[in-house]
């Protein structure tokens, strides 16, 4: 089972290294405004998981939130750290 601080690692070695055939640098490729438009449909994915599906639906969609806000952060340059001074 992989951890937020996991996925984090994981994504940034990624990004880091440009590796090729990642989605996740491609995605990083093509900036904020693209990254933050998923993240916005996931978001609502999420909320309608969680008001009308399963718990196991819900789960799902809200972990690919997650790593969909994550991304965000790699396109924006945020470190975890920086959002941690702010919880
Ligand atoms: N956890 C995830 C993850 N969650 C969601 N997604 C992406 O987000 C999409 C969300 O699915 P949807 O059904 O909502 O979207 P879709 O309409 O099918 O897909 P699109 O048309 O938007 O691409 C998935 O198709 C993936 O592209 C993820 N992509 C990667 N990871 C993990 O990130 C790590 C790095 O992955 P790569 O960068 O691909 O190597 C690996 O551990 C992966 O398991």
């Amino acid at each position: 089972m992989k951890s937020f601080d996991d996925l984090w690692v994981e994504l940034s070695a990624k990004v880091e290294s440009g590796e090729a055939g990642s989605g996740t640098v491609e995605a990083v490729r093509h900036g904020v405004h693209h990254v933050g438009k998923k993240v916005v449909e996931e978001a609502a994915e999420a909320w309608m998981a969680a008001e009308h599906e399963s718990t196991e639906r819900a789960a799902e969609e809200i972990s690919q939130l997650l790593y969909h806000v994550q991304v965000l952060m790699l396109a924006r340059g945020i470190s975890l750290a920086d959002v941690y001074r702010k919880l």
